[in-house]
């Protein structure tokens, strides 16, 4: 099955320009989402709560901060990036009250529509400018005069014209530089959190700390083992990133082209591709959703006590010791923000 990509030419920035905007949240994405909205030109507004520590991240950027409610009743389009969990709160009490027939309600991710936390009024617009990347290089890409790819989907289209609101919200923050692709609520959730729990994020660290282990474990040094399963990592999925797997596997030694294909498919075999159907089963069915925001509402125990486990792993003390010796890892990408 194809799909629908659209460039800058398909996009009439002049939609979006002619609209008060108010971005909801001002971390990963909202900044950048921000910042390259008013850099095109578009009326920007952030909403934050009194106390929040973003305040005066967008303050020092020149950006008018107002509260969630006070830059909902402005706006005409309101993009809300504050966190997946926070955002059915916020919505009842900030934005729900200040949403009016013609004004347009825009997300960064499905989560809360596709899991029914959220149900917009039916005459208001509802959509969704998703970036396939983190919100630092969706910055640091438009700033260089390019752009990350974008998901674009439509839930609710009273006005007729949410596609192509959304499209020109797109070409504003670079995304039609690179290219947005038209998809749907249901498919951009899934497909997220699919690839952030099996793939991106679980899948390879697990995978990483599990090498690492398995190494140090076998009595080999701790920095030898974090060398060849962290660090060479990026360089190895770099080669992936610009060429496919197939490049990749052109460019390393027929020695490390035979074990990976002869010992890779031990490593990911029909055991974890069972498990990965399984997770993807607990996503589509709900079963994800509903266990995370009963995390969330009891205070997140489990996730505290993961994240810290993850923090003391010993694969970070030998990293950090390491890649203080590498100048060229200086540069954080969240330096941006
Ligand atoms: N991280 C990423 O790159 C990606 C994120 N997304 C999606 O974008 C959305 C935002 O995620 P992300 O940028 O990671 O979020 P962050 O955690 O980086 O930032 C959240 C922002 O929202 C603010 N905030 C927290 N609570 C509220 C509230 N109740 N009302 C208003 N603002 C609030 C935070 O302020 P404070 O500083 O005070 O905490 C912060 O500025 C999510 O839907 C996410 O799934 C999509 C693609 C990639
Ligand atoms: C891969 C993680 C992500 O889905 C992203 C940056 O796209 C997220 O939710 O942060
Ligand atoms: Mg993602
Ligand atoms: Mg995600």
């Amino acid at each position: 099955m194809s799909v629908e990509v659209f460039y800058d030419d398909d996009a009439d920035l002049g939609l979006i320009q002619g609209r008060k905007v108010a971005v909801i949240g001002y971390g990963s994405q909202g900044h950048a989402h921000a910042l390259s909205l008013r850099d095109s030109g578009v009326d920007v507004v952030i909403g934050l709560p009194a106390g929040s520590k973003s305040r005066p991240k967008a303050e020092e950027q020149g950006l008018r901060v107002l509260t969630p409610a006070e830059a909902a009743a402005e706006a005409d389009v309101i993009m809300i990036l504050a966190p997946d969990t926070a955002q059915r709160g916020l919505y009842a009490e900030a934005i729900a009250p200040n949403l009016a027939a013609g004004k347009a309600l825009f997300f960064g991710h499905g989560f809360n529509i596709r899991y029914g936390l959220i149900k917009p009024p039916a005459d208001v617009d509802v959509a969704m400018v998703a970036p396939k990347g983190p919100g630092h290089l969706v910055r640091r890409q438009y700033v260089d005069g390019k752009g990350v790819p974008c998901l674009v989907a439509v839930e609710q289209d009273p006005s007729g014209n949410a596609f192509g609101l959304a499209l020109a919200y797109a070409k504003a923050i670079g995304g039609t530089r690179a290219g947005a692709i038209r998809t749907t609520f249901t498919e951009e959730t899934e497909t997220d959190l699919f690839g952030e729990q099996a793939v991106l994020c679980g899948g390879a660290a697990a995978l990483v700390q599990t090498g690492f282990e398995v190494l140090t474990e076998a009595g080999y040094a701790p920095e030898v083992a974090y060398f060849e399963c962290l660090h060479e990592l990026k360089l190895i999925v770099d080669l992936m990133y610009e060429g496919g797997i197939a490049r990749m596997r052109y460019s390393i030694s027929d020695t490390a082209e035979y074990g990976d294909l002869s010992r890779g498919p031990r490593v990911i075999d029909s055991r974890v591709k069972d498990e990965m159907r399984k997770i993807l089963g607990e996503i589509q069915s709900g079963e994800f959703a509903r266990e995370w925001v009963a995390e969330d509402e009891a205070g997140r125990p489990n996730f505290a006590k993961w994240r810290a486990e993850g923090a003391a792993h010993p694969i970070e003390e030998t990293g950090q010791k390491l890649r203080a010796m590498m100048s060229w890892v200086d540069r954080p990408i969240t330096e941006t923000a």
